[in-house]
């Protein structure tokens, strides 16, 4: 059976003026963790946050959010005392060189980019001395077979194919990055049952029955749960659909 059902919404899509008390919202609408697009204008043409802001959320969230989502606790993702996890997507160049600011900042998953680095083995590497959770991302692009020898020689514990080019939420869904092919998500689900595997790029309750169809257990929603009018019903939906596919 595939890991617990974990629906990640994006913060790039909550209005960064009232940032705290937008994820403490969606966290109480039911979402089970949240994802924190990190941006550095060189290797994605946009610009972001840094973690002096992700220090500023973790304080806040670790007062204000007491309890810990069934999913995340059945996952055995959170290691530490605190309540909300933090799956940081780096969409960086030289990923090594921020892990300790990324850690002090209260980061719990530390997601780099395949191709941000000539070094991925070494990134995992330092990403696990600093205690963090290891997440490998790669673009549509990339075949998904680079992440096998990491799966299976580094212990990464999660694998996030992009659904769209990494850069901007908002974009629409490409359902050719999604499987048909042995090298997406559906390679990954079909030689790691128990493989956190997350998409990420265009999802939402009309585009949500690929990913869930190939094997993807984390979801991540930017736009479509920010954007709507009732959140925690599209953060159900989502979860129903995923859980309705999970092998
Ligand atoms: O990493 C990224 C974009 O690069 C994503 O996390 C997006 O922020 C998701 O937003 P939507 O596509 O769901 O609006
Ligand atoms: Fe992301």
């Amino acid at each position: 059976m595939q890991p617990p059902t974990i629906i990640a919404p994006s913060i790039l899509s909550a209005d960064f003026a009232n940032l705290a008390s937008e994820a403490i919202k969606i966290l109480n609408y039911g979402a089970d963790m949240l994802h924190i697009d990190i941006m550095d204008a060189h290797f994605v043409p946009n610009l972001t946050i840094g973690p002096c802001v992700v220090a500023s959320l973790r304080k806040s969230l670790d007062s204000n959010i007491s309890i810990t989502p069934p999913s995340i606790k059945k996952s055995g993702l959170l290691k530490d005392s605190r309540t909300t996890f933090f799956d940081c997507h780096l969409m960086i160049e030289n990923p090594q060189i921020w892990v300790e600011q990324f850690k002090l900042a209260g980061c719990d998953l530390f997601c780099f980019h395949y191709e941000a680095t000539d070094d991925p083995v070494g990134c995992i590497k330092i990403i696990q001395k600093y205690g963090l959770k290891v997440g490998v991302a790669i673009k549509p692009a990339t075949q998904v077979d680079v992440l096998f020898p990491l799966i299976e020689n580094e212990g990464i514990d999660m694998a996030l194919v992009m659904t769209v080019e990494p850069g901007f939420g908002g974009q629409s869904f490409k359902a050719e990055c999604l499987p048909k092919s042995d090298l997406q998500v559906t390679a990954l689900r079909e030689r790691y049952p128990q493989l956190d595997i997350e998409v990420d790029g265009g999802l939402g309750p009309t585009t949500i029955g690929l990913a869930a169809e190939a094997g993807a257990n984390v979801i991540v929603a930017g736009s479509a749960v920010f954007g709507a009018s009732d959140p925690a019903s599209v953060i159900r939906s989502l979860r129903e659909v995923v859980d309705a596919f999970a092998k």
